[in-house]
């Protein structure tokens, strides 16, 4: 009996395939496809739509983002996407403007006023190793200009004329390559009158080589320690030192607070900050910097790198880094810039070597605050003047990183200072030295 059911069961199985089973017909006959077989051809075609409409609605949307901003480039920020870095600079100050036109544009002393009319991106220029060799003279002694941890610096003429520095990093250590890679990726993003521009870069073969705007006054460590660099120069003045000590205030205001995610420069330091011809201050050095989304919980915990005497004492102890590690730097250059002294001198007495220890108890009193400025300054400052940079100064170099100011804070305290010398010295041009 079973296998009568099953003959007749598949006799039945046989006959319902019959019907539906259509072999291949001659011409002129319409075929009918079995479901499976749509089903194979429609859902790829329904799946392509799919991905054709998100796609269409990404683009969108994207365009949507960007005419907004456009419109509004005043309530947008500088975003760095670490995926690739795409730094959409959308606080941005005319990119072209150095501080003087900065200032003459009304940039100098409001944050607001200092967002691009149109924001723009420009991509760093790629040289040959050619170009920058014909650029120094084969990178002659006559063109060095400067020699740091990660490279030398020459000035060269770039063959549309345009005067630069071009920075040959050293081949050797991952660190160089880390410090070139970053350079080029962040400087081509970051858009700010108060960092010093790349121009360029070239990675032709093994050579690395960074190429900025020329800074024809160099650093302000050549004019506060000349004897360091066997150059002779005369001491900056009160209103050139207050300028400075804003126009560095503010490209860390820029870096901490006008992109996302934060920047930390973290090798924040006399050397880093280039005079132009009208010694305005920008800043530079980033091989060292650190992007905030690198953060675990707040804060960033890293290998101690830095230069002695610029270093906070949590970041130097215990490598967790936050914006508030330049906020004390920044401490450290305004008391250079007061006193004249550097951050460790092993020459001085003891009890002075280490300028912060040195200067903290003196800052806050009025009577002791004197005696430490620089003693080419006298005469130059009014003392409420004096008083407000040196609580400045302390409020940044406390122990306690919570305690200190943000750079918000620093360079609106800044401003008046430098505004009123401005309108003060308005009709003589002494701004310049002594
Ligand atoms: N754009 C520039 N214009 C003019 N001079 C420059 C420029 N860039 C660098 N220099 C000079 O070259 C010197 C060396 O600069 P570099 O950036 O290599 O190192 P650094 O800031 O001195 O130290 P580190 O390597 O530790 O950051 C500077 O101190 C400055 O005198």
């Amino acid at each position: 009996m079973e296998t009568d059911t099953s003959t007749a069961s598949a006799t039945e199985n046989h006959t319902h395939n019959h019907h539906h089973i259509h072999p291949p017909q001659p011409h002129g006959h319409h075929d009918i496809l079995p479901s499976s077989s749509v089903l194979i051809i429609v859902i790829p075609i329904i799946i392509m739509f799919l991905l054709l409409a998100i796609l269409l609605i990404i683009v969108m949307l994207r365009r949507l983002q960007s005419a907004k901003c456009n419109r509004n480039p005043k309530s947008s920020k500088g975003v760095i996407n670490n995926s690739n870095c795409m730094f959409i600079d959308h606080s941005t100050i005319n990119i072209n403007s150095s501080p003087a036109e900065a200032k003459s544009g009304g940039c100098l002393y409001g944050t607001s006023s200092c967002r691009a009319q149109q924001p723009r991106l420009r991509n760093a220029q790629v040289f040959t190793f050619k170009e920058l060799e014909m650029a120094t003279d084969k990178f002659s002694k006559e063109n060095l200009i400067g020699n740091g941890a990660y490279g030398v610096v020459y000035r060269g003429i770039l063959s549309d004329g345009t005067v630069a520095a071009i920075k040959m990093l050293h081949r050797e250590g991952r660190q160089g390559e880390r410090a070139f890679r970053l350079e080029v990726d962040l400087l081509s993003r970051l858009h700010c009158p108060y960092i010093a521009q790349l121009l360029g870069y070239c990675a032709d073969q093994n050579h690395r080589l960074l190429v900025f705007e020329y800074m024809p006054n160099g650093s302000l460590q050549k004019h506060l320690q000349p004897g360091k660099n066997k150059s002779k120069t005369r001491p900056l003045n009160w209103g050139i030192r207050l300028r400075i000590a804003l126009d560095c205030g503010r490209a860390l205001e820029y870096l901490h607070e006008h992109t996302i995610p934060s920047v930390i420069h973290r090798n924040f330091k006399c050397s880093s900050i280039l005079l132009d011809q009208n010694f305005r201050a920008k800043l530079s050095g980033f091989g060292l910097a650190k992007i905030g989304s690198d953060k675990v919980n707040g804060l960033i915990s890293t290998r101690v790198l830095g230069t002695t005497g610029y270093l906070a004492p949590e970041y130097a102890s215990t490598g967790k880094l936050t914006t508030k590690s330049d906020v004390y730097s920044y401490g450290v250059i305004l008391l250079e810039l007061l006193t004249g002294r550097v951050p460790i001198d092993a020459n001085r007495p003891p009890g002075e070597h280490v300028l912060v220890s040195w200067a903290l108890p003196r800052l806050t009193n009025r009577d002791k605050v004197e005696e430490m400025v620089d003693p080419a300054l006298q005469g130059q400052y009014s003392n409420k003047d004096l008083i407000q940079v040196a609580a400045i100064a302390a409020m940044c170099v406390q122990t306690e990183a919570d305690y200190r100011p943000l750079m918000t804070d620093v360079v609106q305290s800044l401003i008046p200072l430098v505004k009123n010398l401005s309108s003060a010295r308005s009709s003589s041009n002494s701004l310049r030295y002594n």
